[in-house]
């Protein structure tokens, strides 16, 4: 039998989020050896919460959830949070109890470092929100890079519009500095940005269908999902929402799902274009010695197929 995939998803949940957990969990190519929580779609203490109820929905308290950062890698405190894409308790305002289960007394970076030196080159790093955790792994760790198996990062908007203003991706732009070290830090990295996931989309009539199988998660989500299509509505004027997360979750189960190209990638840190991601593809060489020189590459997706993502996405939430 093929081993599993080990993998530690890094989330601030967030709907999107929600559905790419319970898809790590239906998903038999891969292990879910650990939650770790990051502010984003919401703050990092109400990402862990929510970390651990959906931990319980899924009757999977099994799992460890570290906590995350509260503050950005500059210990910036003012955050970006999209609570109007995900309601105010990021699960589309559903007012759930509150989880019994407790996080582990470690934090996220330390239980990444950790399980990396337990597993060298075995363990994926899905992360799913601003990339300060995994940063701050490397900080500590500057052998973090080369234990790590792969890290696959939701992030970046490469050659077109961001989403939080034309420059910037939310990932991204939750912590850039933290990006620009993760991209350059020569660990292998699988970057899927909304250059791509916007290609994703759930439609009304995939909902319908959710709505009507009577799989445990099928039904959860269908609960948490009239916000997300709400602000998709509104916002983008679609019929349907954008699989980010489960997307990306995929390209970790499955890379042949999407194509990739292979370059490097520098993240803008400041002024207007704060959290732009500029790919570099190396072909041409540049006289001059600059931030480009000799940094490591990493892949970045260009393609996907989408119809095959978005039915597996739908077969696995349906069949729970
Ligand atoms: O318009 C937006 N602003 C901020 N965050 C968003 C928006 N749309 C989606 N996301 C969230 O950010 C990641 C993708 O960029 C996804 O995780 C999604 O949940």
């Amino acid at each position: 039998m093929v081993e599993r995939k080990k993998i530690i998803i890094d989330t601030d949940p967030g709907i999107d989020d929600a559905m790419a957990i319970f898809l790590a969990l239906q998903s038999p190519e891969v292990e879910v050896i650990g939650l770790t929580t990051i502010y984003g779609n919401v703050y990092t203490t109400l990402a862990t919460r929510n970390a651990l109820h959906l931990l319980e929905i899924a009757g999977r308290q099994d799992i460890p959830v570290a906590e995350g950062s509260h503050v950005t890698i500059t210990k910036g405190t003012k955050l970006r949070i999209a609570d109007f894409v995900h309601g105010a308790d990021g699960l589309g305002n559903q007012n759930f109890p509150p989880p019994k289960g407790k996080p582990i007394e470690q934090s996220a970076a330390s239980f990444l470092i950790q399980q990396a030196n337990l597993h060298p080159g075995k363990v994926t790093v899905v992360a799913l929100g601003p990339l300060t955790n995994i940063a701050l792994a490397i900080e500590q760790d500057p052998e973090f890079p080369k234990k790590i198996g792969q890290i696959v990062i939701l992030g970046g908007a490469f050659s077109v519009n961001g989403n939080v203003n034309p420059a910037a991706e939310a990932n991204i732009f939750g912590d850039p500095d933290s990006a620009d070290i993760v991209f350059t830090s020569g660990a292998d990295i699988l970057a899927v940005g909304i250059n791509v996931t916007h290609q994703v989309v759930m439609t009304d009539a995939d909902r319908d269908k959710l709505s009507q199988s009577s799989g445990k998660y099928a039904q959860y989500l269908c609960k948490i999902l009239d916000v997300y299509f709400s602000y998709h509505h509104d916002s983008y004027h679609t019929k349907g929402v954008y699989l980010h997360d489960p997307t990306a979750l995929l390209a970790a189960v499955n890379p042949s799902l999407l194509t990739y190209i292979e370059g490097v990638v520098r993240v803008q840190t400041n002024g207007i274009m704060r959290g732009l991601t500029i790919f570099y593809n190396t072909k041409k060489k540049f006289g001059e010695v600059s931030e480009w020189c000799n940094k490591p590459t990493v892949k970045v997706a260009v393609t996907v197929d989408a119809p095959a993502v978005v039915e597996l996405i739908m077969e696995r939430l349906m069949n729970s």
